[in-house]
């Protein structure tokens, strides 16, 4: 599926008047692709994973998932589209401390009653696409860094979406550490079909992306696409 947020414009209140977090804002993401957002800090980088995300509602714009337009959904309606569709990989969402890598995975299932062996079975299946199907009893404090990271990745992985959205996925890890993780994403972008957007401050990174977009002051700009 694609996702293209079009002419998007998000502004917080700031004081008597708004901040303008994005101004005017068209990104295309394509299936299969994987497009890295750079940018200063406080351009609005992660804003704009938030509207992709379905989780701040934009002030203008649309936002496109193969031609609905979700801004116009209610919020039952948007919630839904987020679960079935959307994986989100975000810098806070943290590791639950107690909990195995397998899990982390299958916690939602827990939550809603039990685990399915389907939910199971298709856990062991990602943690075993990240690299991680020697460590699925390992709890987080048990585990690297960068295995961390692919915890979460497979996670962001479980309702099996078709776009994914990270935020800074190397942000707490060396750069070899983190190159495998753009590497991984990567991959699991071309397997999976998904459209991916990965917000990065690492410019090392960016040989990894079809496409290569710019935020400065909330105005994107697309600086490669392959
Ligand atoms: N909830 C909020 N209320 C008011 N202003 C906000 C809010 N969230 C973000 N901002 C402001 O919007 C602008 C864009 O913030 P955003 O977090 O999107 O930037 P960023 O590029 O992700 O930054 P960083 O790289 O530091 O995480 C900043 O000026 C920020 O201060």
């Amino acid at each position: 599926m694609t996702m293209h947020l079009n002419d998007v414009t998000l502004t917080y209140p700031d004081g008597d008047g708004r901040l303008t977090a994005l101004d005017h804002v068209t990104v295309h993401a394509e299936p299969g692709a994987l497009t890295a957002v750079v940018g200063p800090s406080g351009s609005g980088k992660s804003s704009l994973l938030a509207v992709a995300a379905t989780l701040i509602t934009p002030d203008s714009g649309q936002v496109l998932l193969d031609g609905t337009d979700l801004v116009g959904l209610s919020r039952a309606q948007r919630t839904s589209v987020r679960r079935k569709r959307i994986g989100i990989v975000f810098q806070s969402a943290n590791l639950l401390a107690s909990l195995t890598a397998l899990e982390q995975l299958t916690v939602m299932a827990h939550l809603a009653g039990g685990v399915t062996t389907a939910a199971g079975e298709r856990a062991a299946e990602l943690l075993d696409a990240v690299g991680l199907a020697a460590r699925a009893d390992r709890r987080p404090h048990q585990l690297s860094g960068g295995q961390r990271q692919r915890v979460t990745i497979a996670r962001g992985l479980m309702n099996d979406p078709s776009v994914l959205l990270v935020d800074e996925p190397t942000s707490a890890l060396d750069t070899e550490r983190g190159a495998a993780i753009l590497d991984l994403l990567r991959r699991l972008t071309t397997e999976r079909d998904l459209a991916t957007i990965v917000v990065t401050h690492d410019r090392d990174h960016l040989a990894h992306a079809d496409q290569v977009v710019e935020i400065t002051d909330g105005r994107a700009r697309v600086l490669a696409a392959a």
